[in-house]
């Protein structure tokens, strides 16, 4: 049985990060709204675009406090936050649906996504990636490190920097991998599995353009800040 040690620098780590992702939740009030009696597809539409506007927010707030981001070149800071925003999204959303909530409102929650005016072709993938997501059980401290991984990842479009980009993002690999030994000692493959999920993720997030072209609701209009962070219109 491997004795897991963390090294000081990566106890404060730990910390800084999950303190930092417990912080920027998407205010209660939005996530709320989602339970409330319209059903309509703008309606949906609407909540959808609010909570990922606000997940964009908290994203930025979290993103600031991984250690060494704000020394990266700003251009680079940039380019991280719109290369992740969407898997961020994915991640956010497949552990929003995954949290457990009183009797039924997965169902109303699950309900509403599917009529909010996605095309079929990318409900399939997506609520498959929910479920993989949620047949991993993990701990917060593993989401908050796989949420940073997801934003530190070097091979991101326009990124000048690359190594220096790598060099944190393998901290928080080396430090999520004593994670997964430490929460899942039955299941040597653990860490292997979480990354393959942002393989899924990747995949995930080349449907996300074609699923913005094809909104079936009628003239949808997103918000300045998901125009900005997905280039669109
Ligand atoms: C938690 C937040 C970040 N999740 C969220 O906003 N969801 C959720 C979702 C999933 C599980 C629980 C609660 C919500 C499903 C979908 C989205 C957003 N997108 S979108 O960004 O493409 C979008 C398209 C049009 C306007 S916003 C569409 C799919």
């Amino acid at each position: 049985k491997e004795k897991i040690e963390f090294t000081t620098e990566q106890q404060a780590l730990m910390r800084v990060i999950t303190d930092a992702y417990n912080k920027h939740q998407i205010p209660q009030d939005v996530t709320k709204k989602l339970l409330q009696d319209q059903y309509s597809t703008e309606e949906n539409f609407l909540l959808l675009t609010e909570m990922a506007t606000s997940q964009v927010q908290v994203l930025v707030e979290f993103t600031k406090n991984i250690p060494g981001f704000l020394s990266l070149d700003r251009e680079d800071q940039i380019a991280l936050l719109k290369g992740s925003a969407v898997e961020a999204m994915f991640l956010r959303s497949a552990q929003a649906l995954n949290k457990k909530m009183p009797i039924g409102h997965t169902e109303v929650l699950e309900e509403r996504i599917h009529k909010s005016g996605i095309s079929e072709e990318f409900i399939k993938p997506m609520f498959n990636f929910y479920k993989s997501i949620g047949e991993l059980h993990m701990v917060l401290e593993e989401q908050a490190l796989l949420t940073t991984i997801t934003i530190l990842t070097p091979d991101r479009p326009y990124v000048k920097d690359q190594p220096a980009v790598e060099r944190l993002q393998e901290n928080v690999l080396d430090l999520l991998r004593k994670m997964c030994v430490l929460h899942h000692p039955q299941e040597p493959q653990y860490f292997a599995r979480l990354l393959g999920r942002l393989t899924e993720l990747r995949t995930l997030s080349h449907y996300h353009a074609e699923m913005l072209a094809s909104w079936k609701v009628n003239n949808h209009k997103f918000t300045p800040l998901l125009c900005e962070i997905w280039d669109v219109q």
